[in-house]
């Protein structure tokens, strides 16, 4: 079993414009909505893997309600903690002119501090039984910025492991715990690193000082240019196919899910590596989010070259 945490779960709604005019009137094609934030992708693709999975996180107001809906809908079960304010949604306008897709992103919910208490207790509970858990996404307000890094420990102490995606202070603080694997985008790293530009150099320095603290898998995704994966063997570049990009919204949460896929069943290294890429491609060919074709992973896995990079 692997558990998907999304601790700002969302509603995800994608607008379909034929030309998006900023400051003008803008007429919406075809308006679609589905569980959404981070983890809720990573679940999806996780189920299209063919991997068992479920997924928490807080659930509150008519979009909490909504949410849980489409998740029963998709039979992946929810044991979202009950919260007093409302799920956010958050938007993608994607547009037909270019294809590229805009997002507007609500802060969502307060949690209160027993909220978040009956967060940790059910954690706890459930880290005794499912062997791996995704964390993904910002922090709502009202949570700790050391959420992450609470969570990870309690993981740990109960044997599991964890893949953390975040940004900002949740991940910084998050690594302090030493998940299994960190998947931060370039702009992520770069922010939690303090730098604009970084090298493949850089990555690769990076890459193995969070490795020598304890992190097994320190993958930096690249978008277009595929991944950069550090591990104590040393350094993997990924390239990703080349494809008509649809929607990138979810790639980085699909690659969690094709990542998380590989390490639960056990599957040879560079096969994992390969196979977060592809999922990661998978999805930036469909306009919906945290959506990939499992034939097309699997055809891509065998196209996909992987390269060390360092000793
Ligand atoms: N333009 C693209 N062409 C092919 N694959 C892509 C493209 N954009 C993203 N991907 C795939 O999705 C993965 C995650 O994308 P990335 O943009 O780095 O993540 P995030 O969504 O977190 O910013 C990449 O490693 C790659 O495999
Ligand atoms: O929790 P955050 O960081 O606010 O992100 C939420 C948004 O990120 C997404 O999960 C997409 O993330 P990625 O493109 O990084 O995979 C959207 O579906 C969601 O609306």
């Amino acid at each position: 079993m692997i558990t998907a945490i999304t601790l700002n779960a969302a509603i995800d709604q994608i607008y379909e414009v034929n030309s998006l005019e900023i400051g003008g009137v803008n007429r919406i094609s075809t308006v679609t909505k589905d569980a959404g934030g981070k983890g809720m992708n990573v679940a999806k693709v996780l189920q299209a893997s063919g991997a068992t999975v479920d997924v928490g996180g807080f659930a509150g107001g008519a979009n909490g309600e909504k949410i849980c809906q489409l998740l029963t809908a998709r039979a992946l079960p929810n044991e979202m903690i009950s919260i007093a304010d409302e799920n956010r949604v958050c938007l993608t306008i994607l547009d037909g002119s270019d294809g590229r897709g805009t997002e507007l992103l609500e802060s969502g919910p307060v949690i209160s501090r027993d909220e978040w208490s009956d967060m940790l207790k059910w954690l706890d509970k459930k880290s005794k039984t499912t062997k791996w858990f995704a964390l993904s996404g910002s922090l709502p307000e009202g949570v700790p910025s050391d959420a992450y890094k609470q969570m990870i420990n309690i993981i740990h102490l109960n044997g599991a492991k964890a893949v953390l995606d975040s940004s900002g202070h949740a991940l910084k603080l998050g690594i302090e715990a030493k998940p299994f694997a960190i998947k931060p985008n370039e702009e992520e790293i770069a922010a939690i690193l303090g730098k604009n530009d970084l090298s493949e150099t850089d990555l690769i320095e990076a890459g193995k000082q969070f490795v020598a603290t304890g992190i097994e898998h320190v993958c930096f995704s690249l978008g277009g240019n595929g991944a950069l994966i550090i591990n104590e063997l040393g350094a993997y570049k990924i390239t990703a196919p080349k494809i008509d990009v649809v929607n990138t919204v979810g790639s980085g949460d699909s690659f969690v899910g094709g990542l998380l896929y590989g390490f639960a069943t056990g599957e040879d290294i560079e096969a994992t590596y390969k196979r977060a890429v592809a999922s990661g491609t998978s999805n930036a060919m469909h306009k919906a989010i945290g959506y990939i074709e499992i034939n097309d992973v699997e055809a891509f896995m065998d196209e996909i070259s992987i390269v060390r990079v360092e000793e």
